[in-house]
């Protein structure tokens, strides 16, 4: 999917909303634990409820590896649902990857080729050879963390190297990157003040900001700061929406605090 087509998802479903899709088998509800495939029967219900609420899903991969194989054919048939049923909505395996080139290559096929996400996100520590094998695929897109919405952000990213916030080198140095118009970043919503140095460096790049709901992160302040001209902003929450309930309302649930989302979205897509 290109920017422009994620643009056009955004203002046709006044949202920019994505949804993650972190599955841990004890916070379900119980009635699906005797399913065939719990964790699928979990999305399934979710998206059915939510997909017109919110352009983006988001798996993060950990709630996917920590069930060994039926882990991850859950969530290869998640995406495969999405991809099928919903072709328009741009999908993001959070799996914070990068290793030598070699490696890369190697994670970047596994996401892109043979799962068919839209996009995954990436670490930048070990460099330009690190990230450039993501960034070969065409209409792929490779989200590098640049300022994380955790407390630990501030052990390294906010240092200053050379009289420059390291979160600050990654945003330019990247820039330089071949393929580097296929970069989107992750900026934490827990970190809204830092959002207008951000669009300084980075001004029409999409953002992925994790850390409303759950983690405290405030919409506005992310909107006030943090929109661009195309928009530019994938907000997520994971918990604060999936497990609204954990009854057999659930879904219904969950679609509320989607909406709920969605509208005050809305709002702020009417200011900028
Ligand atoms: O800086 C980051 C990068 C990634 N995440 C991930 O996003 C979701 C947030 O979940 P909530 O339940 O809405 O808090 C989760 O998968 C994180 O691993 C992040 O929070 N911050």
């Amino acid at each position: 999917m290109t920017t422009q087509q994620l643009t056009e998802q955004i203002r046709k479903k006044k949202s920019f909303l994505c949804i993650g899709l972190d599955v841990d088998l004890n916070k379900i509800p119980k009635h699906l634990l005797t399913e065939e495939d719990p964790i699928f029967a979990f999305n399934k219900a979710i998206i059915d409820a939510t997909h017109h609420l919110c352009v983006a899903y988001k798996p993060n991969t950990a709630f996917y590896e920590a069930y060994g194989l039926k882990g991850w054919k859950a969530l290869e048939k998640t995406i495969m649902y999405l991809n099928v049923k919903h072709p328009e909505i741009f999908t993001i395996a959070d799996a914070k990857r990068g290793d030598i080139g070699n490696t890369s290559r190697m994670y970047a096929k596994a996401f892109l080729e043979d799962l068919e996400f839209d996009s995954v996100t990436v670490a930048p520590y070990m460099g330009k050879d690190s990230v450039e094998p993501f960034l070969e695929f065409k209409n792929k897109h490779t989200i590098l963390l640049a300022l994380t919405s955790n407390a630990g952000a501030f052990d390294f990213q906010t240092l200053s190297v050379n009289q420059k916030e390291l979160y600050k080198q990654v945003l330019e140095t990247s820039k330089t990157w071949e393929n580097s118009e296929n970069l989107m970043y992750v900026v934490g919503a827990t970190k809204a003040e830092y959002f207008a140095d951000i669009r300084n460096i980075i001004p029409e790049a999409f953002l992925l900001v994790p850390g409303v709901g759950a983690q405290g992160g405030n919409l506005q302040d992310v909107c006030k700061y943090g929109m661009s001209s195309n928009v530019g902003l994938l907000v997520n929450s994971s918990r604060g929406i999936i497990y609204a309930s954990n009854r057999g309302d659930f879904a219904q649930a969950a679609a509320q605090k989607a909406e709920d989302l969605q509208k005050d979205m809305a709002q702020e897509l009417i200011k900028y």
